[in-house]
């Protein structure tokens, strides 16, 4: 058992960087967070700054331990998924800017290795599908891109990650170069099978192995840092949907969690067993340890909370993410307006990252609020396709939908998921659990918890939204499926 008796996580999300210190009980000592510029460079392309990303890492890491002011056992990193940096190994300078999930520019790469036949290897490897939403296209990109990449890549002198890897690197002064295996479980490079880079899919997608990293356990040993003064272990890594799934301690099968930020991420623990969807929805590492994997099946959403920002910033409808809260309430029912948000493509089931975004059923008595309505239901109907889908995949309904992120802080929205799903809605009180997440595996990896039942207990109470059925669902879902189909035509 180690002395000090904290965790201090990284969640370097999609529009944030934050820190969090947490100690045994699972509760939340402090918290730093710095927004992250988006770059939009061209039509569908998503970029981020890892300049920007390691800077405010390192802020947010300072000013959390300092306002916990405690000793910290280990560091838990979690970190938006699939976006990827290509550095050089001498300097550690990244030799473009990082390329986000999603990102669309690779969609004509994967529409061909798609009509050559080659998505059922990727799917049966991977668990995952040909969508430029994944890593092994946008890093075959940068080396083509990037003047000289594939010359410097064959020579030994660049290495490759997804964000938690480039932190990694950085946080240890570049002695350490490795992922962990959800992470890695979203590159579309990597067997999760057999829990090794795939040699098939690396030449099929033209990624060098040199340039990729070694992975490990999701907790365990991922080096140590000594910027926050003395030597702290890493401890910990996941993908943060992964992350959310240990935070939620979903460690049975059958137990779903769904996240709802930028995106939205539904997982189902499906335990040792791998599922072969066959409704295009994703099987995923959601942790391993001691060397032994646990599996997920799960649906990926582009946009949720992003809808919401949309309201916000490109509309001008609202002036905080919360006034939609109010504006749902406002109106009886969403006056036949249907809005589907394909602002970057639709994720799964579908997999079109040509689809774009649709507004429909408006008249002129349609409002603002019935606008906003329209953005949070989108993201409890795409809920209830997804959790149909993972039926029909023969995983069962969940008994009930663990909700967290920043969006779940509508009450609005999650009664509309429990009404519309027929399912109880459970909210933590600490809504942060990708970062509790991360921090429970780097507690596994020191010690600080001995095994998943020591972390079921130390998660935080939860508040319950249970099914009133305020409203008739199936005309409602007739409305959003009618509109979905439009989007898929045009
Ligand atoms: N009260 C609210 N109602 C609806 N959406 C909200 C609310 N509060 C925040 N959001 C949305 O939640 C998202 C932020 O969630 P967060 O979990 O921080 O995202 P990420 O980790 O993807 O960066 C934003 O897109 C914001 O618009
Ligand atoms: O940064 P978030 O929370 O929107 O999560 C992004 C996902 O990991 C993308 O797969």
């Amino acid at each position: 058992m180690p002395s000090a008796r904290h965790i201090l996580s990284i969640d370097q999300g999609t529009t944030s960087t934050r820190a969090l210190v947490f100690d045994q009980a699972g509760s939340l000592l402090a918290t730093a967070q710095r927004e992250l510029p988006q770059h939009y460079p061209a039509d569908g392309w998503v970029e981020h700054d890892p300049e920007d990303i390691w800077r405010d890492t390192l802020a947010v890491m300072g000013e959390a331990a300092r306002l916990a002011d405690v000793p910290i056992a280990a560091i838990g990193i979690t970190n938006q998924r699939e976006t990827v940096v290509i550095w050089d190994r001498t300097t550690g300078r990244p030799i473009a800017p990082a390329i986000v999930w999603q990102d669309r520019r690779t969609a004509a790469r994967c529409e061909a290795l798609r009509q050559a036949g080659h998505e059922p290897l990727v799917q049966e490897r991977t668990g995952l599908l040909l969508d430029p939403y994944f890593s092994a296209t946008k890093l075959a990109w940068l080396l083509d891109h990037v003047p000289g990449a594939r010359a410097r890549a064959a020579a030994g002198e660049l290495a490759a990650g997804t964000i938690d890897s480039f932190l990694t690197w950085r946080l240890t002064g570049g002695r350490v170069h490795a992922t962990d295996a959800t992470n890695a479980s979203r590159t579309a490079l990597f067997d999760i099978d057999r829990q090794r880079w795939c040699p098939d899919l690396l030449a099929l997608f033209e990624v060098p192995a040199a340039i990729l990293p070694e992975v490990r356990d999701s907790s365990g040993d991922f080096g140590w840092t000594d910027l926050l003064g003395g030597r702290i272990p890493i401890a910990g890594v996941a993908g943060d949907q992964q992350a959310a799934l240990v935070g939620q301690g979903c460690f049975s099968a059958g137990e779903v969690k769904a996240t709802y930020g930028t995106g939205c991420f539904a997982l189902m623990n499906t335990g040792a067993q791998r599922l072969h969807s066959t409704k295009r929805l994703l099987s995923t590492v959601a942790y391993r340890l001691n060397g032994v994997p646990t599996y997920a099946l799960e649906g990926s959403i582009f946009v949720a909370g992003a809808a919401v920002k949309w309201l916000r910033d490109g509309l001008g409808l609202i002036t905080h993410a919360s006034d939609t809260h109010d504006m749902a309430t406002q109106v009886k029912d969403n006056g036949g307006v249907y809005l589907v948000p394909a602002f970057v493509g639709l994720g799964a089931p579908h997999w079109r990252p040509d689809a774009r975004a649709l507004l429909t059923g408006m008249t002129l008595a349609t409002s603002a609020a019935h606008v906003a309505r329209a953005a949070i239901e989108a993201v409890g109907f795409q809920t209830h396709d997804l959790l149909a889908a993972m039926a029909d995949d023969g995983a069962g309904s969940p008994a009930t939908l663990r909700v967290d992120g920043g969006m779940t802080a509508n009450d609005w929205l999650c009664g509309f998921l429990a009404d519309l799903n027929g399912v109880a809605v459970e909210r933590p009180a600490m809504r942060e659990c990708t970062a509790l997440g991360a921090a429970f595996l780097a507690g596994l990896g020191v010690g600080l918890w001995p095994d998943l039942d020591a972390l079921r207990a130390a998660r935080p109470g939860v508040q319950l939204f249970a099914p009133t059925h305020g409203f008739d669902a199936p005309p409602l879902l007739d409305g959003w499926r009618h509109a979905l189909r439009q989007a898929l035509l045009a």
